[in-house]
């Protein structure tokens, strides 16, 4: 039903638009110019996936120096670079070789000029990897979430008898009580045109899910989901709600912003961990964590793919991501996809964080709950004093009382490192070290 939902909505409103568009063709580079040739890789690691770990930071509780704040050498332990592609080689040469070709090009909406062959060459790799017919790249993971949103929106909007979809027509979506900002940002936006009807689930409470999908008497519905929440560095309980697919045949969305190239033995996610991508209906992800560079995307069918691009606002009403991001980023994907060893050193950092600690690691993402506000400043301040950067996680990115320390392990990281880190660690959060269970690789 769903697709059929999706083509009434694209055939109100496209008009022929995206077929009489003509694309803008760019001028063919020679193949030692093409952003995209000979993606080089690579057997281990080298000097270049430390870049940007080992960094410095301005103390402003030193006295300067010639006029120059003081500086100490620190170990980064906050970014979302989990496989450090960031700084690869073939990343750097990718942008590199675009910048030279076309500047910061094209500077327009997607709807507009924006969109080349280099940005749906990027789609195709992406769609690929996730087993997807077709894939939408935004400018950011957050576009990505609400132009899909806006496009689900449409979908009641466009089916409905009169321009404001009755109560019978709107769409029920059900979202994880721990969802990214950005999806409840684009709720919101569907709840402001009366497109839906919001439940929030309590976080990966499956009973409780089935319960309100249950009760509801919508004919349309939606399951949205990070698949690994960002601030509690949990997996959701991805083969339940499969189980719950096939029970109450809804619209199944997550949001792979921390698991795409992360998670499975070739990257693709977890959908490929369980083997179930043809059960996930819409993939978003980023390309801003593990991808290394910047930008979102939306995996999903053709039709869905159509609609995104005619009626996702926030793809349509911004500029499209300049080339030497889409290079990078193509060339990150490519690299994430060969260099299976990235994904196999990341794991074993986790597994080595949880034998040295009590703390339940599952994931590339260990958040330390340490309670109150002012217990995470101390304990941030008394791991920077150690060399460490890790941040305080307050609110409103977390309750009042759930404060934390947010720690992110990559593949850059040494086991000396992880070594060294639990030590500083249980400086300030007492008991974190006894040995805690065998960690399942997602790969
Ligand atoms: C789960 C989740 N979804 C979406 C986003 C947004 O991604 P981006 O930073 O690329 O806008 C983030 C990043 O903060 C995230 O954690």
């Amino acid at each position: 039903m769903w697709e059929e939902w999706v083509v009434r909505a694209f055939a109100r409103v496209n008009n022929n638009f995206l077929s009489y568009l003509p694309k803008v063709c760019l001028a063919k580079p020679s193949a030692e110019e093409d952003p995209l040739a000979d993606v080089e890789t690579f057997d281990g690691p080298g000097p270049w996936d430390r870049t940007l770990l080992e960094v410095e930071v301005e103390d402003p509780t030193a006295p300067a120096k010639d006029g120059e704040p003081a500086r100490n050498r620190m170990l980064l332990f906050s970014a979302n670079d989990y496989l450090n592609l960031s700084t690869h080689p073939a990343v750097r040469k990718a942008s590199a070789k675009a910048a030279l070709a076309f500047g910061m090009g094209p500077r327009s909406s997607a709807m507009a000029s924006g969109q080349t062959e280099y940005h749906r060459r990027l789609e195709n790799v992406l769609a690929e990897m996730h087993k997807k017919e077709a894939c939408v790249v935004t400018p950011t993971g957050f576009a990505a979430n609400t132009a899909f949103l806006s496009a689900l929106g449409g979908v009641a909007t466009h089916n409905a008898a009169s321009r404001r979809p009755a109560a019978h027509e709107k769409i029920a979506v059900f979202s994880d009580a721990l969802n990214h900002a950005s999806i409840i940002d684009g709720l919101r936006m569907m709840e402001r045109h009366h497109q839906t009807v919001v439940s929030v689930y309590r976080h990966s409470d499956m009973q409780h899910l089935d319960e309100l999908l249950s009760n509801c008497p919508l004919e349309r519905k939606v399951v949205i989901t990070d698949s690994l929440f960002s601030m509690e560095g949990d997996f959701a309980p991805m083969l339940d709600l499969v189980q719950l697919r096939k029970k109450h045949r809804f619209l199944f969305v997550i949001d792979e912003a921390h698991t795409a190239f992360v998670c499975g033995r070739n990257g693709g996610g977890i959908g490929e961990v369980y083997g179930i991508e043809d059960q996930i209906d819409v993939i978003v992800g980023t390309l801003s964590k593990a991808g290394g560079c910047l930008g979102g995307f939306v995996a999903c069918s053709q039709k869905w793919s159509d609609l995104v691009r005619v009626t996702g606002r926030p793809y349509i009403f911004t500029t499209a991501s300049p080339l030497p991001v889409i290079a990078g980023a193509y060339a990150a994907v490519t690299v994430a996809k060969k260099e299976v060893w990235r994904r196999q050193a990341l794991w074993n950092r986790v597994q080595e964080f949880a034998t040295l600690t009590k703390h339940p690691a599952t994931s590339p993402i260990l958040s330390l709950v340490v309670g109150s506000e002012d217990a995470a400043i101390y304990a941030s301040k008394h791991m920077l004093e150690r060399g460490f950067h890790i941040i305080a996680i307050r609110p409103p990115a977390v309750a009042p009382d759930a404060c934390r320390l947010r720690v992110t392990l990559t593949t850059g990281h040494s086991s000396e490192d992880v070594r060294r880190l639990v030590a500083a660690l249980s400086e300030c959060i007492p008991g974190l070290n006894r040995p805690a269970d065998q960690v399942v690789a997602r790969l």
